[in-house]
């Protein structure tokens, strides 16, 4: 095992956020999709995958699986989970939320058939935009938790770019604190730079939709 890998299918997903927090604390890595069912049994029956599930992260010898943890592990090494246990607790509280805030945007992609998108419109905005653009106005510093960028801030940008991306940036319209969190994260170099380079995946269409069905399903 030589280099820094992030399986995955050939898709956003579970995925994206740890290839955004890999660029941001500056490791090279390599993306290896994964296209073909019998590739993710290889993996299965080669004992690498402990649950089964992707994404899986190979790194300096060890083999990560469960985004969360991957995500973690990425934020404590790249310095960017906070200095003390309570700073990392919020740092905790605010990831969750941005995560449970994604899970949601996710399903508009794979079952828009099934009122999803209404559903995100009527349920998940409601609960998820004020409330970020409510620890953003109290903290008053750009970022979630103190005063520099975390591994929340990371997960928020992601969820806004999907949801700006599906949904129009007008979306964010009424929460000044929102936006412009969404301008100075999206011009920050190392974002930026991200989001216009090789590890950015595209817009999930419907070719992604059904690979990722007849892989998976
Ligand atoms: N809690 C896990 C969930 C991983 C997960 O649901 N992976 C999906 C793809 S997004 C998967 O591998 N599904 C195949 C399966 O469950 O057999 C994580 O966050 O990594």
């Amino acid at each position: 095992m030589s280099g820094v890998k992030l399986v995955y299918f050939n898709g956003r997903g579970k995925a994206e956020l740890i290839r955004l927090a890999l660029a941001y604390i500056g490791l090279e890595f390599e993306d290896v999709y994964l296209k073909e069912k019998s590739e993710v049994e290889k993996l299965r029956s080669d004992g690498h995958l402990l649950f089964q599930q992707l994404p899986l992260l190979e790194i300096d010898g060890k083999r990560i699986v469960q985004s969360g943890a991957i995500l973690r592990y990425l934020a404590r090494r790249g310095g960017i989970y906070g200095n003390s246990n309570d700073e990392s607790t919020r740092i905790d509280e605010l990831f969750e939320g941005t995560r449970d805030f994604y899970g949601p945007l996710l399903g508009m992609v794979f079952r828009p058939e099934e009122d999803v998108l209404k559903d995100a419109k009527e349920k998940v905005l409601p609960r998820y935009l004020p409330a970020f653009n409510k620890v953003l106005e109290e903290t008053g510093s750009g970022y979630l938790v103190g005063k520099s960028l975390t591994i929340a801030d990371l997960g928020l940008i992601e969820t806004l770019l999907v949801l700006v991306e599906y949904l129009g940036d007008q979306i964010l319209t009424g929460y000044p604190q929102l936006q412009s969190f969404y301008k100075n994260m999206t011009s920050d170099e190392k974002i930026a730079s991200f989001l216009l380079g090789p590890h950015r995946h595209p817009k999930n269409d419907q070719t992604y939709v059904d690979t990722v069905k007849r892989i998976l399903y």
